[in-house]
């Protein structure tokens, strides 16, 4: 088998360019001053890791972590690349004015912000681009990446970062794409080595040759129409934020995807394009809007609101974009807000799951050019859309949306020496976990087709991709790796994370607003072709009929039929469209009569009035019901005026009409929302209380076993007091005996009588006896015991008492009868039974 190499296909994953671990530190220079408020570490003390850390919080949004350093865009025209010692290579931005004293920033909203311009200003297309942001040859290149790779599957890549330490993992580069363990770190000897199979297996540390590989079509998808996504998922440290963002020398998928993004638009004059940015991170499961003033985010993040598959975040800003400088400067702002942090693994680890989304719109062109659409009414004029304005369709041309998402997840962690690290730790590895839960279900129901409920709510980042892995995007997916030995299992757990994604299905379709002119003028026109059809058959008909089979007429009269209901619904659909213009703003106005075609042909009115009959009788029927539901209703008093009867109605359709917006805002923002939690909270719990149930069955059967036991006890107990007494009845007597037979018992109070041996009595030659027993055992050494001058237990030979007290607590019966309180050693060598432990502490207790 073929191994791995950077380059080639030698033995081992080489390693190009030599290693840079770290990336330089971001410089002071490119701060801004909303930025420098932010973070609470100077960059100059950041030298040293143990400096670096310190506790992040979410609260305050004081960055005690380093601003990112944004990779370097492409090169911005008019912006001077002058090297400074702090800011090597990388374009400056101008000094934007937002910035400013008077600037919009600081009442939270940017020039940009697509809530304050006229989308109609700020459109972008081929003419627009600026010349400078992309070449000639770039856009050429575009032209060659409009595959968009296996449409219904995700696309998933492996992406091995360079290592100086042996590697653990061997590639069979370029034939079949798969990766394996090196046989030498195989522990498993008994079973062969798992090989995985991905679409491309890329290695070094150049950022293009990834960009094109993962990246590329579905940046094209996007401005194609369909939603897409890419996200990098691996262990920390393994090259995530490299692969997204990239650095000075080697910019990674975000600046690229943005300079393609242009380049797109460039090499399309047909079409006119609005680009909305937003910048996002989850962090400790709550989203900060990374592109808003700290103070706003921290008093408002950012919610997940909709249902089901139809999701949007609020509230959150975006910003719209013409140009590579004004996304540089977007970039920029985000990146300066992301958190980072020193780790034990990663002098910069992303804390947060970070998204870059991009809002496409595009729509054709008008015929008169370029500024053709952008003559549109002002904003006034426009009806206002959720979330800001957006691009109207307008003049017959629907508009396209789709969203171009690029994620970079936090790395999945190891326990980490520091406390606040471990904190960040668990929320990233929960919510991980959950999209590992989600891929997994997912994966499951597409390739079994069943449809297993998917824990999309578990988790704010796998909520808010729900959308998109619901199968309503191209998704392309990078898992990084460190191959070193040191890290095989986390590496071994990405790659199966990565192979279980493979399986999902997606079904992306284009997002297509269409416009209603366009759609109105369609209609007319189809009209027009059904009734010169419909006219060209009628006036065959005559002389059709004539040679026609009777069955042939029928289907005649059928499909005339067919193309006269057609016009109908078609002409009814327009008329719907007018009479809602018509009636704008008096909605108690009933809508105008249908309209009578005079242009129509005979047949055409006989049907028109068959169907007019038809619609009369069923208005019959209904003002028939409406009359009776009338009479049912309270009557007002019969002198109550006329104006009263209006002013009660009027207040009846008003309470009607808002108890309706109440019911339906409850189902749209809290029933739908709270059944799914329901739904949700009751899987969960289901099987934790089958358990809680299953223990209280257990237990009731114990306790059931207990009582049981318990009662026969006391039956035994009362049997043997029973038999005591009897046999204290016989000593007692046989001792009044012996005495009257002349000898030399003491008379004793009955109870002492009971309860002591009389000397020279019965009970004295008993003890004598056992006494000499005792002895006589002793010298034959078959005595077991003797725990008291009443109990003797003989091996060879029981005594007949000690038969009969077999069955009953010895010791117990020894106390009362002695008088001495023994300890209850007996009991605690025959506790064999639940019962006997739970009375262990209550043996003496009155039965
Ligand atoms: N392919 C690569 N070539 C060269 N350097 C790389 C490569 N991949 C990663 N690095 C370097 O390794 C270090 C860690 O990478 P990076 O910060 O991208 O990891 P990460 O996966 O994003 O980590 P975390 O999850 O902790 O944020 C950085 O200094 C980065 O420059």
């Amino acid at each position: 088998m073929a191994s791995t190499s950077t380059t080639a296909n030698t033995g081992k994953l080489l390693k190009p360019t030599p290693f840079t671990p770290k990336r330089p530190l971001s410089s002071m220079s490119s701060r801004t001053a909303s930025d420098t408020s932010r973070s609470s570490t100077p960059v100059n003390s950041l030298t040293s890791a143990k400096k670096y850390k310190s506790t992040l919080s979410a609260e305050a949004r004081s960055r005690t972590t380093t601003k990112i350093k944004p990779p370097a865009l492409p090169s911005v025209p008019g912006t001077p690349t002058k090297k400074t010692s702090s800011d090597v290579g990388r374009p400056r931005t101008p000094k934007s004015p937002r910035h400013g004293p008077d600037s919009p920033f600081e009442d939270n909203r940017s020039e940009m912000d697509v809530s304050r311009v006229d989308p109609e200003e700020v459109l972008v297309d081929a003419e627009t681009v600026e010349p400078g942001d992309v070449s000639m040859e770039e856009v050429e290149s575009m032209l060659g990446a409009t595959s968009y790779g296996k449409e219904d599957k995700v696309l998933v890549s492996i992406r091995i970062r360079p290592s100086e330490a042996p590697t653990a993992w061997q590639t069979s580069l370029p034939h079949t794409k798969s990766i394996k363990l090196v046989p030498q770190h195989h522990k498993n000897s008994g079973v062969p080595i798992p090989e995985f199979h991905f679409d491309e297996i890329l290695t070094g540390s150049e950022n293009k040759p990834v960009y094109n590989a993962v990246a590329r079509s579905h940046v094209c998808a996007a401005m194609d129409g369909y939603n897409a996504v890419v996200f990098a998922y691996g262990q920390t440290a393994s090259g995530k934020t490299f692969t997204l963002s990239g650095d000075e020398d080697q910019p990674g998928i975000i600046p690229r995807a943005m300079k393609d993004v242009f380049a797109y638009i460039r090499r399309t004059p047909t079409r006119e394009y609005l680009l909305r940015c937003s910048y996002l991170e989850i962090y400790n499961e709550t989203i900060h809007d990374l592109l808003a003033p700290p103070s706003s985010t921290a008093a408002q993040p950012v919610q997940i609101q909709g249902t089901g598959a139809n999701v949007w975040l609020s509230p959150l800003r975006e910003e719209v974009v013409t140009s590579l400088k004004s996304v540089h400067e977007v970039l920029e702002r985000g990146w300066g807000n992301r958190r980072t942090a020193t780790t034990d693994w990663n002098e910069r680890s992303s804390r947060s799951h970070s998204v870059f989304r991009v809002v496409i719109e595009s729509r054709e062109r008008g015929d008169s050019g370029s500024t053709s659409g952008r003559q549109t009414p002002g904003l006034g004029a426009r009806p206002p859309t959720p979330g800001g304005p957006r691009l109207q369709s307008i003049g017959g041309r629907s508009v396209q949306t789709s969203v171009l998402s690029l994620i970079d997840l936090a790395g999945s962690e190891k326990a980490t020496s520091d406390k606040e690290r471990t904190r960040e730790g668990k929320y990233i590895n929960t919510s991980l976990l959950t999209l590992g839960t989600v891929i997994s279900t997912l994966a499951e129901n597409s390739s079994r087709n069943k449809t297993d409920h998917v824990p999309f709510r578990n988790s704010k980042l796998t909520r808010m991709l729900q959308p998109s892995l619901s199968g309503d995007a191209r998704i392309s997916v990078i898992a990084t790796i460190n191959p070193d030995v040191s890290a095989i299992a986390e590496t071994t757990s990405t790659l199966l994370f990565a192979q279980r994604i493979k399986k999902v299905q997606l079904n992306a379709k284009k997002k297509e607003v269409v416009d209603t002119d366009a759609l109105l003028e369609r209609y007319r026109q189809e009209i027009d072709e059904l009734k010169k059809r419909l006219a060209e058959k009628e006036a065959e008909a005559p002389v059709k009929s004539r040679r026609l089979s009777a069955r042939e007429q029928l289907d005649e009269s059928k499909a005339m039929k067919d193309l006269n209901s057609r016009i109908r619904q078609l002409t009814s659909l327009i008329l719907t469209s007018q009479t809602i213009d018509d009636t704008k703003g008096d909605e108690s106005r009933p809508s105008s009569p249908a309209k009578i075609d005079f242009d129509m042909s005979p047949y055409q009115l006989q049907q028109e009035l068959l169907s007019a009959r038809r619609e009369m009788d069923t208005q019959a029927t209904q003002i028939l019901s409406l009359e009776a539901a009338l009479l049912s209703r309270p009557e007002l008093p019969p002198d109550a005026p006329e104006s009263e009867k209006d002013k009660l109605i009027a207040e009846q359709a008003k309470t009607i009409r808002e108890l309706e917006i109440v019911v339906r805002g409850y189902e749209e923002n809290l029933g739908a929302p709270l059944r799914a939690v329901r739904e949700d909270v009751e899987k969960e719990w289901i099987v934790k209380v089958e358990h809680e149930a299953r223990l209280r069955a257990e237990k009731e059967a114990w306790a059931t076993e207990l009582v049981r036991e318990l009662e026969k006890e006391k039956k035994m107990r009362v049997q043997l007091e029973e038999e005591r007494r009897a046999l204290a009845a016989f000593v007692s007597k046989f001792d009044s005996l012996t005495a009257g037979l002349g000898g030399t018992a003491t008379v004793a109070a009955p109870s002492a009588r009971l309860l002591m041996p009389t000397p020279g009595g019965a009970a004295a030659a008993f003890a004598d006896r056992q006494r000499q027993r005792v002895a006589a055992a002793s010298r034959l050494g078959v005595v077991e015991e003797v725990e008291s001058p009443m109990v003797v237990r003989l091996k060879a030979e029981p005594s007949l008492l000690e038969e009969k007290w077999d069955g009953m607590d010895e010791e117990s019966f020894e106390i009362e009868r002695v008088g001495v309180a023994t300890p209850a050693k007996g009991l605690s060598k025959r506790s064999d039974s639940p019962v006997r432990e739970v009375l262990g502490g209550k043996e003496n207790l009155p039965v």
